[in-house]
């Protein structure tokens, strides 16, 4: 018997009336290391208020990983507010905080992270269920058809080449129906075409309504974001478009 896909809920009607809204006010995130205080990040201010592809670009150590993570309701910071989609996280439950990963954020990695003991399909349900999707099998065969990977589904990771691995991340991340995604180093360990077709797809679910965030210390990728937020030594040293308009991702190099 087969089965037809629910129409997919519009992204706010999952995440609140503020869908995708990114703010982070005055936002410190110390680390104690010995007599050392590490400022990972230090007085960072953000508001992401409508549907994006946003760059977060840095240097090694600039901070982009605990930004992302803080975000991503994932840590806390020292001081200051986060709030994702009209949600306090500092001031939210523990609960609460749990909802807002598994129904409004979605991570994506450098290395991948599939499970190596489930298909690419079962990868792919995992992120349905998480996010308590009805019908998580149909959620799951879909998303892997939009990333091109209808025909791997009974692959292993091992089976699937960097690009093919990603793409299976990307499409566990998109089974959620999480309004955000945030991506850390999403083309880091696949070669430039691969990345590149990595990129195509990120882009495309911006297109499509949902806030994407990337952060990477390639500023090539910058180039196609609609948005670029330079981060040097934990704060945020430039915020806006990028320097020359938007480029279109054929036109990249690295
Ligand atoms: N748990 C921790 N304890 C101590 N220091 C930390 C911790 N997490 C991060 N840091 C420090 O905070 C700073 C920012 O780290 P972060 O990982 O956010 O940088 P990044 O820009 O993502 O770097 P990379 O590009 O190398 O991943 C670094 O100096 C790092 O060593």
């Amino acid at each position: 018997m087969s089965r037809t896909l629910e129409p997919r809920p519009p992204v706010d009607a999952r995440a609140g009336a503020q869908g995708t809204r990114i703010d982070l006010d005055d936002v410190c995130r110390h680390f104690g290391v010995g007599d050392t205080v590490v400022k990972a990040l230090d007085g960072v201010n953000l508001h992401v208020d409508d549907t994006a592809f946003v760059v977060v670009l840095g240097p090694s150590g600039s901070g982009k990983t605990t930004l992302l993570n803080l975000i991503g309701a994932l840590d806390a910071p020292t001081s200051g507010t986060v709030r994702l989609a009209g949600t306090d996280l500092t001031a939210a439950s523990r609960s609460e905080r749990a909802r807002i990963r598994r129904h409004t954020v979605s991570f994506i990695f450098q290395s991948f992270n599939l499970f190596p003991g489930l298909t690419a399909f079962e990868n792919v349900q995992f992120g349905a269920d998480v996010a308590e999707r009805t019908d998580p099998e149909v959620v799951a065969a879909d998303v892997l058809e939009r990333v091109g990977l209808g025909r791997r589904s009974g692959h292993f990771a091992h089976q699937l080449s960097g690009g093919e691995q990603q793409r299976v991340a990307i499409a566990r991340a998109l089974a959620t129906g999480n309004p955000i995604l945030l991506a850390d180093e999403p083309t880091g360990e696949l070669d430039f075409r691969t990345g590149v077709q990595i990129l195509e797809l990120l882009r495309a679910q911006a297109e499509s309504g949902k806030t994407v965030v990337v952060v990477t210390h390639n500023r090539e990728i910058s180039r196609v974001a609609d948005r670029v937020i330079e981060l040097s030594s934990g704060r945020i040293v430039a915020d806006g478009p990028p320097a020359g308009g938007r480029a279109a991702i054929a036109d990249l190099h690295w």
